[in-house]
């Protein structure tokens, strides 16, 4: 039926043998390309129509296109922006990060279960949060991922057990008792029977010492107020290189890559940054010892029970695949310093507070402690042990209770590894009125999981979870609702699954040590100052309080709370009143108080103040709504960046070239000391590192080789030649702008205005109004306050922002509403109004506007070089964006199909002569970014000696 030779491919299938590989390469590779042209171009369409978004999440209208909601999530107080989203929007909140990216705010009990319990190794921290841990503690626990977490955190766990906890319960009440007396002397010396106290630099200290001899078996005699370089450094750490963020802090730590960040932290003259740069060279030099002498203790056989002992024995037992390095031991030292030592000292604060709040909580507290101290010496004992601690149900509700309310750490930074499904307790709708039970959410997006906002969620804490209320936790609600997520009272104050606080046991019976002692031997009660209470946020939640200066304090190196403290009924019953005012703080400048020894390098001439506090152009970045109109409006602001925002980029990148210029500098020196410029009989220069006997984190040069040697790390090096070029080369790359900054901001506030208008009637209304009109009012009062001054001023005829405005009118006629006639109007209305309008508003920038809607909306090629004639006469100058327009045009004319073969050559003779007349330099194609080998050296020997990448090179 069939002719075969007539289907001569149905049979022959031999074609697949006539092309072997060896005869004809080329085809197959071209097959090959086009298979997975094929394949990868139905993946991108699959990615695409699969693409998740959470940008249906219902959440709060961005502050603005620059930083998002960042600002008020991380300079209001603790948990305020939380807990207002979490009331408004739900569990699970939509907020916009930096550049309008899309970002998550979870409270919501089931997904924070799978974040931190079943997806645990799935959700990373961001990037630029473990670059602040590892900046202030090293390469350990809190800044390690995945599986170098998995390993460290295995080593860690044998000294953070139940029994190892209870058996640091001794060593947390001799601390507290160590402090009460010294209370108790202080009262009884005082004439009025009243002395005031400063409670959280007492918690601090107490604190400090217990994790010292619990941790480390190591005096750091903060109670008895040892003169201890160290300690000063330790106090206020969190709060002085964290807390109150600038916004340029929030997009620093925000928009920044790891490197960048890196590069700051390690070179950049900021206060702050020095703090946490001098505080790990002395916890390095510290814990460094600690090690030595523990390891060697081991040797001979005299182990200890301290954490410091636990880990270097389970170090040694390891095998060297899952051994902690050197690095990592010290690291981990450093974390269990930071960690538990401001977290602790924090929570007690606020219990302290609450109680102090409460006076029938703290009686009823004492009355439980006083009964159980009865029963102690009823069967011999002589103090609380840890069974005693845990067997206090109402000291317990207590601590719950203000754990709940009060954690210390209030937020956890997490981001997705992969597309991935967040179940959902609760079923959300989002802003498609869709409602949903679970959410798909893409790779790589950043949550926030508020702790704060979860500990208060009344579906586990029940409705009346915005009250302190300690009754909660004897009722039958509590943490029997709602999955469980935490390991205490199935708080998250502790976080969970697989990142739990390792030393949660530690520093619950820390606390119950400590909080027993107080309360045993004080009445607590507050003073009016409470009212300015604030809940700051530094990573850590510190109490502190608002406008009240510091400079009553004489020894208060972190912000603290006023409380009255009175002496409590003894178990005599004999009277006492003596009370004891907590000290005042401020949190005007409550982080300036750390002292700076000698060592620690002062402020000086080209002292940079804190970035962390310091108001610079970015604070004003995100500003209050210009107008009524604004402010009624809801409409979203622009996406463009504003000259501030622009200024403050421009400041951003200073600090980025002033920390490289740094970085290259001291690079320099290593490289001359490398190549043999010193002799080996010289001394080091290193800073204080040296001095405390430990490896510096880099060297300076002798000053005889002409470089200034300051003690301060590095900072203050001589800039060599090479990098003056280079960095100044870069420096000029971001470019600031070109106008003044009022003119500016004056230009902003009309670019707001006019981005508020919603369809072009509204625009055009607008442009006669609060353009024209308004522009020959000025004109108007210029010209009769010229008269005035008899013509001795200097005046203009126009506001600063008409020219630009125009020229922006222009473009968004064009291009927002599709609407170019309107855009020539424009032009032509500035041009003809009068001859202030024509000289001030049909500027360059006009000009260009003009040229462009000629030609994409229009084709009209005459026009153009009729406008670029019109600009020459007039005397208006061209610019490389007029040059680039030409060039545009002169590149697309023959192939539009606009005019005969007879008159194309005349048109591109013409464009070419317009072209060369136009002038500008554009050889753009040619152009390499200054700077950029160097980068790449610099980046290549950073990967080479940083096995870990950290800082991100490869990830960008
Ligand atoms: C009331 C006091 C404390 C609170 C509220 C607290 C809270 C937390 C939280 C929320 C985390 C998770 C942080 C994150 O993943 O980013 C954490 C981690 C950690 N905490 Fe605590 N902590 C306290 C006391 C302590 C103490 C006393 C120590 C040590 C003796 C300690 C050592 C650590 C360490 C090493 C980690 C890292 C754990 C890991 O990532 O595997 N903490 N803590």
């Amino acid at each position: 039926m069939f002719n075969t030779t007539a289907m001569p491919f149905v049979h022959d299938t031999s074609f697949l043998r006539l092309f072997p590989v060896s005869q004809d390469q080329s085809a197959t590779a071209f097959n090959i390309a086009i298979l997975s042209t094929i394949v990868g171009g139905v993946y991108a369409l699959y990615r695409r129509a699969t693409k998740i978004s959470v940008a249906h999440v219902a959440g709060p209208p961005s502050e603005s296109f620059l930083l998002g909601n960042l600002p008020e999530l991380f300079q209001s107080q603790v948990g305020d922006a939380d807990f207002k989203y979490q009331k408004e929007y739900g569990d699970v909140v939509r907020i916009k990060g930096a550049f309008g990216e899309n970002r998550l705010l979870i409270s919501d009990p089931k997904a924070l279960q799978y974040i931190f319990h079943t997806s645990g190794y799935n959700f990373l921290k961001w990037p630029e949060r473990t670059e602040i841990s590892r900046v202030l503690m090293g390469r350990g626990l809190l800044w390690a991922d995945g599986d170098i977490h998995r390993r460290q955190r295995k080593v860690m766990l044998p000294g953070f057990g139940g029994p190892e906890a209870k058996a640091f319960v001794s060593i947390f009440r001799r601390v507290g008792a160590e402090m009460t007396n010294q209370w108790a002397d202080r009262l009884v010396s005082s004439p009025d029977q009243t002395a005031v106290f400063n409670v959280a630099t007492w918690l601090s200290r107490a604190t400090m010492d217990s994790i010292g001899e619990a941790a480390f078996d190591y005096q750091f005699g903060a109670l008895m107020n040892t003169k201890n370089e160290f300690m000063e450094a330790y106090m206020g750490l969190m709060s002085d290189t964290l807390g109150s963020p600038s916004r340029s802090a929030i997009l620093m730590q925000t928009v920044l890559p790891v490197w960048a960040l890196q590069l700051m932290s390690k070179y950049s003259n900021r206060r702050n940054l020095k703090h946490a740069r001098h505080t790990a060279e002395l916890a390095n030099a510290v814990t460094r010892q600690l090690v030595d002498s523990k390891s060697d203790a081991l040797l001979q056989g005299k182990g200890n029970k301290d954490i410091l002992s636990l880990l270097v024995q389970a170090n040694a037992s390891e095998n060297a695949a899952t051994k902690l390095t050197d690095e990592e031991l010290l690291a981990q030292m450093r974390t269990i310093l930071l960690a538990g030592h401001e977290t602790s000292a924090t929570t007690l604060c606020w219990v302290v507070l609450e109680l102090a709040r409460h006076p029938d909580i703290q009686a009823r507290l004492r009355k439980e402690i006083r009964e159980t101290e009865a029963a102690i010496h009823a069967r011999g004992g002589s103090d609380f042990t840890a069974s005693d601690l845990d067997g206090m149900p109402y000291l317990n509700a207590v601590l719950k209770e203000s754990m709940r309310f009060h954690p210390a750490v209030y937020h956890n930074f997490r981001q997705a590894v992969k597309d991935d499904v967040l179940p959902l307790s609760q079923p959300i709708t989002t802003t498609n009125g869709e409602v949903i039970t679970e959410l798909p959410i893409p790779k790589g997006l950043k949550v926030i999981l508020s702790i704060a906002g979860y500990n208060r969620n009344q579906e586990v804490f029940g409705e009346d979870a915005d009250v302190y209320n300690p009754e909660r936790w004897f009722r039958d609600s509590g943490e029997k609702k709602g999955p469980n997520v935490g390991v205490y009272g199935n708080l998250l104050t502790f976080a969970g699954g697989v990142r739990t606080c390792i030393g949660w046991r530690f520093a619950l019976y820390e606390v119950q040590a400590l909080a027993v002692e107080i309360i045993n031997n004080f009445e607590l009660s507050l003073t009016p100052e409470i009212q300015k209470l604030r809940r700051e946020a530094c990573l850590v939640m510190i109490p502190t309080l608002e406008g009240v200066s510091w400079t009553e304090n004489t020894q208060a190196s972190r912000p603290c709370l006023h409380t009255f403290l009175r002496q409590s009924q003894p178990r005599s019953q004999a009277e006492c009143s003596k009370a004891v005012a907590l000290r005042k703080t401020s949190i005007v400048t409550p982080y300036s108080q750390v002292r700076w020894n000698s060592s620690f390098s002062k402020p000086d001439s080209d002292y940079i103040e804190s970035i962390f506090s310091t108001p610079s152009s970015w604070n004003q970045v995100v500003a209050e709504p210009t107008s009524k109109k604004a402010s009624q409006s809801s409409s979203s602001r622009p996406i463009d960046l504003k000259a501030q925002e622009q200024r403050a980029f421009a400041d951003l990148f200073d600090e980025i070239f002033k920390a490289a210029e740094v970085a290259a500098a001291s690079e320099v020196a290593l490289t001359s000391r490398r190549g043999g410029i010193f002799t080996s009989g010289e001394t080091s220069t290193s800073g204080t590192a040296s001095a405390s006997g430990m490896a510096p984190a880099f060297e300076l040069p002798p000053a005889s080789e002409g470089y200034k040697v300051e003690p301060d790390f590095g900072v203050g090096l001589k800039r060599p030649a090479f990098s003056s070029e280079f960095y100044d080369s870069i420096r000029r790359t971001p470019g600031k702008p070109k106008l003044a900054h009022v003119e500016d901001e004056e230009f902003d506030k009309k670019k707001e205005e006019m981005n508020l208008c919603r369809t072009d009637y509204e625009l055009l209304d607008w442009v006669l109004v609060d353009v024209f009109a308004e522009a020959q009012v000025y004109e108007e009062e210029a010209r009769k306050m010229d008269l005035r001054t008899r013509n001795k001023r200097n005046i203009t005829l126009r506001p600063s922002w008409y020219p630009n405005i125009i020229a922006c009118l222009m473009q968004t006629f064009r291009e927002k509403y599709q609407n170019p006639h309107t855009a020539l109007a424009i032009f032509n209305y500035a041009k003809t109004t009068s001859i202030a309008s024509y000289a001030f508003g049909c500027s360059t920038q006009a000009y260009n506007e003009l040229i462009e809607t000629y030609w994409t909306c229009f084709r009209d090629v005459n026009a153009v070089l009729d406008a670029v004639k019109e600009m020459q006469v007039n005397g208006v100058k061209s610019n490389t964006k007029t040059a680039r327009l030409i060039d545009t045009i002169r590149r697309q004319a023959p192939t539009e199909n606009l005019w005969s073969e007879e008159e194309m050559p005349m048109i591109l003779a013409r464009l070419d002569a317009t072209r060369r007349e136009a002038g500008g330099d554009l050889t753009s194609k040619n152009y390499k970014a200054p700077g950029m080998k160097f980068l790449d050296q610099w980046k290549v020997q950073e990967l080479r000696d940083d096995p870990y990448d950290a800082k991100g090179f490869n990830k960008w």
